[in-house]
């Protein structure tokens, strides 16, 4: 599958055909790296955000005016992003500053999904302290972001997109932090606009929480009148 941004003249982020993949599956929705040091520089402040919420500090006043010194650096030299326009389902703005799958989003673990023949799209991660809910374990609605980009992943693998209209997530047993978690999610059927989706999160043998998704394709974005803006 592909996209199509030709207003914008912006590239689209490369998908993967699952027709096309072998049982080891393959990268899905893989983002550019456009040399300018952009994605180094998210890893190096998702680094700093699990210091800055998972440590405890005698006096960091100086780190304040270091860091404060660099985001008014970084509010001169950078162009601004504007969210509101229709290119941005599936360009690298869009993808890269999502907040579950986003390379350039230092909130972002980030995911790196892989699909397989059968459509189903899988991540394998592992949360820090700063995903901490309940002590030793993820937070329940980041779980939920997971499970709602998950699910949208396994639409886009499946050739479709659509605003989550009901996500239900059953908990059953806790999220460790820093243990390899694995997330599969598959779409299961379509009819009309309407998309259901499903999806498990699993620590080893364990299932910690799975969902079930209903999407609704928004009105207008079909392959034959793309252009048009989203109206529903
Ligand atoms: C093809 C292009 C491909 C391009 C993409 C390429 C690559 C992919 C790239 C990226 C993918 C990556 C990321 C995507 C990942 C994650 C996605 C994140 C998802 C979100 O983060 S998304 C934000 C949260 N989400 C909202 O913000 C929704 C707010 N909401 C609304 O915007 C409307 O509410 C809407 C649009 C949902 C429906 O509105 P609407 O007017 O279009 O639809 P309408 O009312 O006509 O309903 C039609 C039929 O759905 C039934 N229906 C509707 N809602 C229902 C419900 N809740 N429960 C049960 N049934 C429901 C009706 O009952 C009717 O059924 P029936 O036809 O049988 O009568």
């Amino acid at each position: 599958m592909s996209t199509d941004s030709s207003a914008s003249g912006e590239q689209p982020v490369e998908t993967t055909d699952p027709g096309s993949v072998d049982a080891d599956g393959a990268p899905f929705l893989q983002q550019p790296d456009d040399g300018s040091g952009h994605l180094e520089l998210a890893a190096e402040l998702r680094r700093l955000r699990g210091l800055v919420a998972g440590s405890t500090f005698e006096d960091v006043h100086d780190a304040v005016a270091t860091v404060r010194e660099l985001s008014d650096h970084l509010e001169k030299v950078g162009t601004r992003v504007n969210p509101f326009t229709y290119e941005t389902w599936g360009v690298p703005e869009h993808i890269g500053a999502n907040p579950a799958i986003g390379s350039r989003n230092p909130i972002s673990p980030p995911l790196e999904p892989v699909v397989f023949p059968d459509g189903t799209v899988r991540v394998e991660l592992t949360l820090g302290i700063e995903y901490q809910g309940p002590p030793g374990c993820v937070h329940g609605g980041i779980v939920a972001l997971l499970f709602d980009e998950m699910l949208g992943l396994a639409n886009a693998a499946a050739g479709s997109v659509g605003m989550t209209a009901d996500l239900r997530v059953t908990y059953k047993s806790p999220t460790p932090l820093l243990q390899p978690l694995r997330i599969e999610a598959r779409q299961i059927r379509t009819e009309g606009r309407k998309i259901w989706t499903e999806a498990t999160l699993h620590t080893g043998d364990t299932l910690c929480a799975r969902t079930e998704g209903l999407f609704i394709e928004p009105r207008g974005i079909r392959d034959e009148d793309r252009d048009k803006p989203i109206e529903g």
